[in-house]
C-alpha cells in the first residue's frame, strides 16, 4: 500500500519545511510514501472563504482515484492513541487498498463534497492547530506509528 499525503498550501516557514522534511525522509524506509502539495489558488486573499474552500476542495478531489482509501485530518475526527494509530494503519495495510490518502486541509478547512468523498477522519487533537502544524505533528505520528509496527525502540508506553 502506498501512502500519499496530500497539503493544501505552500508552507512559508523554513523551520516547518526542515521538520517536516526530517520526516519524510525518514518515512520512506517504512512505507512507499509520496507528499503532495496542492498549489496555492491565485487570488486567494481576495476570495470569501467559502469559495476558497470550494476551490481548494475540488483540487483535492482531482487528486483522488475512485479506488483510493480517502482519509481528512480533521479536528472532529476521531481520536487515537500513537499505539491505537499504528494499529489503524496496520488494518489499512492488511485491508488491501492500493493507495491510502491523508489530507490535510487548508486554512478554512474542508468544503462538505470532500467530507462526503472521505472513507474516514482522523483528529490529532480536539484543538485546532494551523494547516501548517498540523504537516510536522502528523508526519512524526505516522513516523511513530511505522516505528511501533517495526518494533523499534522509538515510542515508549
Ligand atoms: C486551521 S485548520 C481549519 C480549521 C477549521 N476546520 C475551519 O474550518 O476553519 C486547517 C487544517 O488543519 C488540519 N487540522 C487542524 N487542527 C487539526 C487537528 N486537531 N486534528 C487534525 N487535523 C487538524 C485540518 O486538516 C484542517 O482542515
Amino acid at each position: 500500500m502506498k501512502v500519499l499525503l496530500l497539503m493544501v498550501g505552500k508552507t512559508a516557514e523554513p523551520w516547518l519545511q526542515q521538520g517536516v522534511k526530517q520526516y519524510f525522509d525518514r518515512l520512506n524506509h517504512y512505507l512507499p510514501f509520496e507528499a503532495k502539495i496542492l498549489p496555492d489558488i491565485k487570488n486567494a486573499g481576495k476570495m470569501k472563504a467559502e469559495v476558497l474552500k470550494q476551490l481548494e476542495g475540488e483540487l483535492i478531489l482531482k487528486n483522488v482515484e475512485n479506488s483510493d482509501q480517502l482519509v481528512l485530518l480533521d479536528e472532529g475526527g476521531k481520536i487515537f492513541s500513537s499505539r491505537g494509530f499504528s494499529e489503524y494503519m496496520e488494518k489499512q495495510m492488511l485491508g488491501g487498498a492500493r493507495r491510502l490518502i491523508f489530507v490535510i486541509g487548508g486554512a478554512w478547512g474542508f468544503p462538505e463534497e470532500v467530507y462526503q468523498r472521505a472513507n474516514g477522519k482522523i483528529s490529532l487533537s480536539r484543538m485546532t492547530f494551523s494547516h501548517q502544524m498540523v504537516r510536522l505533528i502528523f508526519a512524526e505520528q505516522l513516523y511513530r506509528a511505522m516505528t511501533i509496527l517495526k518494533n523499534e525502540p522509538y515510542h515508549h508506553d
